[in-house]
């Protein structure tokens, strides 16, 4: 990635919004899903160099960090979120760099991408997000397995829209997808995207238990033909999860579809992603493999629930040359 185009006066000065149309989906083509090749020892060697040769320095940094912060849907997906939890992870979205580091970055104000919770937090996050423009984020359809029943993964994204979420996380059964049952994972997500309405679909793979990158590729165009908005790697709950390896191959089905169908489709990997480091790296495998245009809140997303408190840390030290304690950060 060049050094020189994002500048801290550019980070909110998003490209300009040409109307981005849905992707409405295309009818299941067998031929081309199962085609779809992946060289994983290719994909591997891309990989292996791309932290060592991708390095952005100062000023540089400091914007490319701000990017990924906007581009963050800031999550917290624990058996004990309480409501008082999730208003913290609000404030923190609408808030998420000290107004000091960001006065000596001369940017002004920021917010993430999203806030992204269960669904028995929507209304709260919706309430505490009022007037800041930030969308809410459901996981759905029994997240994190997906083995509940059809129809009540269906009515668990319709409550979620109800309820205010604008963006829905679904998960897709990977059993289709192990056992080779395309036209049902076509269908499945179909059902899906049908249910979300206006609100916009991810299309969560698990792909750390799709037993291969081939197996991620041809899921990954599957959803995008049933109408996915987004496709997103990981829960966060599977033993593996967000990999470079992993949003390569992703990355080039998106590049694909895009070149086949003219829609675009967003990408998200999550799960796993902590370092401010590893944002810079995705990001600039997002802009070599599908250009700047996806450098957008409304192309890409991490899900992360601590990658914000180490790029906060880093761009303090960028500012005050010192670290400050984690505990200084304790949300994001
Ligand atoms: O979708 C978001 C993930 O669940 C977050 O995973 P993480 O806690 O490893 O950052």
């Amino acid at each position: 990635m060049t050094t020189t185009d994002i500048t801290t006066a550019s980070v909110n000065a998003h490209l300009p919004q040409v109307h981005e149309p849905r992707n409405t989906g295309v009818p299941l083509d067998l031929d081309w899903a199962l085609g779809a090749q992946a060289n994983t020892s290719a994909i591997e060697r891309r990989c292996a160099n791309l932290p060592a040769r991708r390095s952005v320095k100062k000023d540089h940094q400091a914007a490319w960090l701000l990017k990924a912060i906007t581009m963050i849907d800031l999550t917290t997906l624990s058996g004990d979120d309480t409501a008082e939890r999730v208003k913290r992870l609000c404030a923190k979205a609408a808030n998420p760099v000290r107004r000091d580091i960001l006065d000596a970055l001369d940017m002004g104000p920021i917010t993430t991408g999203a806030v992204c919770v269960y669904h028995d937090m929507v209304e709260t996050a919706v309430t505490a997000l009022e007037g800041t423009g930030i969308p809410v984020a459901a996981v759905s359809t029994g997240f994190p397995a997906g083995l509940s029943p059809l129809h009540l993964r269906i009515q668990e994204i319709q409550e979620s829209v109800k309820a205010g979420a604008t963006e829905i996380d679904i998960v897709i059964s990977r059993r289709h997808v192990l056992s080779g049952n395309w036209q049902a994972l076509y269908d499945e997500m179909r059902a899906f995207r049908e249910a979300c309405g206006e609100a916009h679909v991810k299309a969560i793979l698990a792909t750390g238990e799709l037993g291969s990158l081939r197996n991620v590729a041809r899921a990954s165009y599957i959803c995008m033909m049933a109408g996915a908005d987004f496709i997103k790697t990981s829960t966060g709950k599977e033993s593996v999860n967000a990999t470079l390896p992993v949003s390569l191959t992703m990355i080039r089905a998106i590049r694909d579809y895009h070149a086949r169908t003219g829609f675009r489709v967003g990408y998200k990997p999550a799960g796993g992603i902590s370092k401010a480091k590893d944002s810079l790296v995705y990001l600039s495998l997002i802009k070599e493999e599908l250009g700047a245009h996806w450098l957008q809140p409304h192309m890409f997303r991490f899900g992360a629930s601590s990658l914000l408190g180490d790029i906060e840390r880093q761009l303090e030290h960028h500012v005050t040359g010192h670290y400050s304690a984690a505990y200084r950060h304790p949300i994001g």
